[in-house]
């Protein structure tokens, strides 16, 4: 470490039910390790007013705060609580809340990006620019994008976009728990480009990877490497495995979400536990097809059967996650399920009904669609094109190949 004489600095791009649970993870972290971060972790919020909920520990306490809604981020600081989006948690009171995107990506060298994924695209946006160019991102995203050229990873759309490298971090991780420090795992897929960083000696200069143009991580920090992705996130609560499998990573949080609606649907219809196994068998083999078939040698099959990114995240997600327990309520109370998330969620948002979608488009499109009997299903059943009970018959491949 000789030469080292800075350190990364931390920023949280959003801070939602998970973006609020990694940024208290990080921010323990970064108090823990002093010798190779900072300890201050600024975190985005998407300003809103809140009012302080009756149910709440403060509001008898802070009669002043209670009387009317107050700013996110003002409540965030004063209580060290996420009282909208992560209730009754406790936050390190090194975890900053700032409404300012710029300020808060304004140093950082390592980015964490979690954010519901309908939002990436306009908050990297506002932020391309303005990054340290030899930043490293960490995307906590579950989803894909869908464009006409394509099926897109958001970590590499966010490290396109900013000229940064991005990695992936996904695994079975409902937020509460984790937030409620609950064991669980993770995985996190870090591979950037060799010659990352200087020796110590070397110029400070950042200089960039001759093949990909990224920059270099200058030799007065410390390196970014496996092991500091571990010091970063790990926790004894809150186990890391690393990899370099990023679009498994990333591919795993995002499909198995169409699963796990899948799952609720017939949970919903009071069908029991063999078909939500059989749901489940169905939806991981889909996964590891749609990572041969799309992202080929660069998504490793045992990614989806050994990391907590894969069958895990597919377990967890199908008995307790948002998305099951909405589509679950959606099917047995016959609504919209659109409506149930409105009305169960208090602004958390579903993924998993428009990675459903996104991902029928890049399936019709590639004429795919019956190979994928679950994904399609899902997306016809959301669609109102089919019905919850058909999906016996619509996981037999061939249904949708006549169709
Ligand atoms: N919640 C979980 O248990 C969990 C666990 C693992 C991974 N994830 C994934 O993490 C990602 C983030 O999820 P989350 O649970 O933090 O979010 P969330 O579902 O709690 O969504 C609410 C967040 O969206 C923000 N938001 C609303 N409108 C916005 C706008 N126009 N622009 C920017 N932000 C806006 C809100 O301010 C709030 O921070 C998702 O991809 C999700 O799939 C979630
Ligand atoms: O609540 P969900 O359905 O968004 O799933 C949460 C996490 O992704 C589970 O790992």
């Amino acid at each position: 470490m000789s030469g080292v004489t800075k350190k990364h600095r931390v920023a949280i791009v959003g801070s939602g039910n998970w973006g609020t649970t990694i940024a208290k993870v990080v921010a323990e972290n970064t108090r823990e390790h002093p010798d190779e971060f900072e300890e201050e972790v600024q975190m985005w919020v998407f300003e809103e007013d809140v009012q302080l909920s009756k149910d709440s520990k403060h509001y008898k306490a802070n009669s002043a705060l209670a009387s009317k809604p107050q700013k996110l981020t003002h409540l965030i600081n004063e209580l060290h609580e996420n009282v909208k989006y992560l209730a009754g948690i406790s936050l390190p009171t090194n975890l900053i809340a700032n409404a300012d995107l710029l300020d808060t990506v304004k140093g950082a060298t390592i980015l964490v990006f979690n954010l519901p994924h309908q939002f990436i695209g306009k908050t990297c946006d506002d932020i391309e620019g303005h990054v340290v160019p030899f930043a490293r991102g960490i995307s906590c995203i579950k989803g894909v994008e869908v464009t006409d050229d394509g099926c897109h990873l958001f970590s590499d759309r966010i490290g396109e976009k900013l000229g940064i490298y991005c990695g992936a971090l996904s695994g079975a991780n409902i937020a509460n728990e984790v937030a409620l420090e609950k064991f669980s795992e993770t995985t996190i897929a870090y591979a950037p480009p060799a010659m990352d960083h200087h020796e110590p000696g070397e110029s400070s200069a950042p200089s960039s990877n001759s093949k990909s143009g990224l920059k270099a991580i200058p030799a007065e920090y410390p390196e970014l490497c496996h092991a500091s992705m571990k010091k970063l996130f790990h926790r004894p609560y809150f186990h890391v495995r690393v990899t370099d499998d990023v679009a498994g990573v990333s591919l795993g949080g995002a499909l198995k979400n169409i699963v796990a609606l899948a799952a609720g649907f017939v949970d919903g219809l009071g069908w029991g536990d063999n078909a939500k196994a059989a749901i489940m068998r169905v939806g991981i083999m889909e996964e590891v097809k749609f990572g041969k078939m799309f992202f080929g040698s660069s998504s490793k099959p045992e990614t989806f059967t050994e990391e907590s990114c894969g069958v895990a995240d597919l377990i967890t997600s199908c008995s307790g996650g948002r998305n099951f327990r909405c589509a679950k309520m959606s099917v047995a109370e016959r609504v919209d399920i659109h409506e149930i998330e409105r009305r169960e969620l208090n602004g958390q948002k579903l993924q998993g009904t428009s990675t459903a979608a996104e991902v029928n488009s890049f399936l019709k499109a590639n004429g795919k669609e019956g190979e994928f009997p679950l994904f399609t299903a899902v997306h016809y059943i959301l669609e109102g094109k089919a019905r919850p009970e058909d999906l016996p018959e619509l996981l037999e491949p061939t249904v949708h190949e006549k169709s």
